[in-house]
């Protein structure tokens, strides 16, 4: 039987950090970060779509898109930010979905997906089980002031266009609380993927 795990959290809670140590340990983790880079490339589908909602002045000269520049956009206006996710986030599912597909073809049994927003866009159904990366409120917005080097408004716009963790603790199968060391939670990790029997 194949499995479908889904890796969930908020920005910067340590989804990265739990990917690579899931990687380590030999399955495949599929990135919706990496998917939503991929899928607007110049030529892509998504990319004349959001050309076409956003305009030109997101994209760079060399006609790829200026993250910063539609960060800046979405994270400050809900109604853009809805838009934007209505363009990408199936352009997303599809570029996970053939990834996954490949992975079940090339003979693995379990697959992970890390994706920031499964419970904003209540995918959990499509997963066996799902398993989120917690943190405290106050131990989230430092971290991810410290690694995007985001003053403290750049980085609540972002956290607060999330569900906030609490209300993602309810809705998890399991949880990592990664308010400690790396190595505490690499250790609660192992727990859990023991007990789902995936080790
Ligand atoms: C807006 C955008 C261009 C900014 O690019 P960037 O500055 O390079 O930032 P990233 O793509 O690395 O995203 C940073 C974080 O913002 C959060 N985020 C991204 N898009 C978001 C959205 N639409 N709504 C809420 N949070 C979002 C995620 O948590 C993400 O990843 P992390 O939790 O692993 O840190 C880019 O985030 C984007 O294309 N977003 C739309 C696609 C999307 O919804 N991605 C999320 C996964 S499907
Ligand atoms: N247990 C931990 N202790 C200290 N720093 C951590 C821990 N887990 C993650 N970090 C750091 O916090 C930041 C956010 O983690 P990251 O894995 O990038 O989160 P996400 O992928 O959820 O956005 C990174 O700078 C990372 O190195």
């Amino acid at each position: 039987m194949y499995k479908i795990i889904g890796l969930t959290g908020g920005i910067a809670s340590g989804k990265s950090t739990i990917s690579k140590m899931i990687e380590q340990l030999g399955f495949t983790v599929l990135d919706a970060d990496i998917a939503s880079r991929k899928v607007i490339e110049p030529g892509e589908e998504a990319y004349t779509k959001v050309k076409e909602a956003f305009g030109e002045h997101i994209f760079n000269e060399d006609g790829t898109l200026n993250r910063a520049e539609l960060g800046n956009v979405i994270f400050n206006n809900e109604e853009k930010r809805l838009l934007l996710n209505s363009i990408m986030h199936p352009a997303v599912r599809k570029w996970m979905n053939d990834r996954q597909e490949e992975a079940f073809k090339r003979g693995e049994k379990v697959v992970f997906q890390d994706i920031p927003l499964l419970f904003e866009g209540n995918m959990q159904k499509s997963f066996d089980h799902t398993i989120l990366v917690y943190v405290e409120a106050d131990v989230q917005l430092q971290r991810l002031m410290e690694r995007n080097n985001f003053s403290k408004e750049e980085a609540l716009a972002r956290i607060r266009s999330q569900m906030p963790l609490s209300e993602k603790l309810a809705l998890a199968d399991e949880v990592i609380n990664n308010n400690g060391t790396e190595e505490e939670s690499k250790q609660q990790l192992l727990n859990i993927l023991k007990k789902l029997e995936l080790l």
